[in-house]
């Protein structure tokens, strides 16, 4: 008989619509629980606002050691208008770049796909240009400018400045992430692993280039053909034209990539539908695995919407999807990710969704027609 799995997760739910998404996926723990022959333990921490409120730190480092002894972390989303000010040892946003360093999470899957008929129809670009988008944008996470010294501005600043650098190793293994997820992933074709960089201008983007068709033509020669290079500039003019271009894997840099993830939200509709994986290492794909997970940290990918915040709508889409990823890469529950994203497709279907993916039911209402769709997958 197999030996029943205690997994640790550690709950980050952040600051505004952080905790109302959040909520929506804690009753999942339980259900699991009650169905499968998993227990899970479950801490709840601060991070982002709420932390700097009651700690004066973005982040404890308590929390940051804790982490590091769990199977995943869970996290909302941080920032707000009420801590938008000072340096970035005293901003929310910084509690999230500790942790992604702490974990050395260098590698930041966030997938934008087409899933539903009713995404056709919502999304801001013409049906036709969206049918088929399936997109990963796979962004470097612990370096380039959003890691580099910096000079903050003091209050009669002429100058600030941050840097980019990367190093060849940092460029190298994100580059076998990449491979390994278009061969996991693409099935016979692997996926096409699209480079995107600025290297018409900057050194570092130009070191990127070299080191990733460096890295593909001696680790994995079978990817040659499937690797392409692009200026981030164009690419993101292809995002907003014709996306289909560059399905595949968007390999890129700290910054690009952030900026690139959000505009990829527009193709399936909204920001809140999207989820993404932050890891140590590339996932691994073979169910029962012994080998050891890489450190996953789960989240949406967009922020914490203080627009929208305590008005009940904010789609809790994104962080299913998350919630999803986890049990997939971190958890070894295959069959729940399946559940889940099978629940996500039927009730976008169904239109069963909040106003901004083109439905009208609340967070709550949201969040239970997907928890009943899995209850029922896990009871059938
Ligand atoms: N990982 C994180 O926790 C991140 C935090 N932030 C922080 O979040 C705060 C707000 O940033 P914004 O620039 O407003 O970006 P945002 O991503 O929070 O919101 C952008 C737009 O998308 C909408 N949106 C986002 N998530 C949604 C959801 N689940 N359902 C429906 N609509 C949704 C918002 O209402 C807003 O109109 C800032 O403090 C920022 O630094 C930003 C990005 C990532
Ligand atoms: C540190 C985060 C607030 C940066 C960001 O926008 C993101 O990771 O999507
Ligand atoms: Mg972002």
């Amino acid at each position: 008989m197999s030996e029943s799995r205690c997994y640790k997760v550690m709950i980050l739910p952040g600051d505004h619509i952080g905790p109302e998404i959040m909520n929506e996926v804690l009753p999942l723990f339980e259900m699991l629980s009650s169905k499968l022959d998993v227990s899970f333990q479950l801490m709840e921490r601060r991070i982002g606002g709420n932390c700097l409120d009651l700690h004066h730190c973005p982040i404890q480092p308590e929390t940051l050691q804790e982490a590091q002894g769990c199977d995943a972390i869970l996290l909302g989303s941080v920032g707000g208008p009420k801590w938008d000010r000072g340096d970035s040892e005293n901003r929310p946003e910084t509690g999230i770049l500790r942790l992604r360093r702490h974990l050395n999470l260098f590698a930041n899957v966030r997938p934008a796909k087409v899933i539903s008929e009713s995404q056709l129809a919502f999304s801001s670009l013409k049906p036709e240009r969206v049918e088929g988008v399936d997109i990963i944008t796979l962004r470097e996470n612990v370096g380039g400018i959003y890691f580099g010294p910096k000079v903050e501005p003091g209050p009669d600043a002429m100058v600030a400045s941050d840097l980019c650098e990367y190093t060849r190793e940092e460029v190298a293994r994100l580059t076998r992430v990449a491979a390994t997820l278009s061969l996991s992933l693409g099935g016979k074709e692997p996926l096409a692993i699209h480079s995107i960089d600025k290297a018409n201008v900057m050194a570092s983007s130009r070191l990127w280039r070299q080191v990733v068709k460096e890295t593909i033509r001696s680790e994995f020669p079978q990817l040659e053909p499937k690797l392409s290079h692009h200026l981030v500039d164009s690419a993101a003019m292809v995002l907003a034209k014709e996306p289909r271009k560059l399905n595949g894997i968007l390999l890129t840099e700290n910054l690009f990539g952030d900026i690139l993830s959000d505009l990829t939200s527009v193709i399936p509709g909204s920001l809140g539908l999207l989820g993404s994986a932050e890891l140590s290492g590339a996932p691994i794909f073979q169910q029962g695995s012994e080998s050891p997970r890489p450190k996953g940290v789960y989240q949406p990918v967009s922020g914490s919407a203080p627009d929208i915040a305590g008005k009940g709508i904010a789609n809790p889409i994104g962080m299913f999807e998350s919630f999803a990823m986890m049990c997939r890469w971190s958890l070894d529950l295959t069959r729940v990710a399946d559940l889940i994203d099978e629940a996500i497709r039927t009730t976008l279907d169904r239109g069963e969704c909040t106003i901004d993916a083109g439905g009208n039911l609340s967070t709550r209402e949201a969040g239970q027609a997907i928890r009943r769709f899995v209850q029922d997958g896990l009871s059938g």
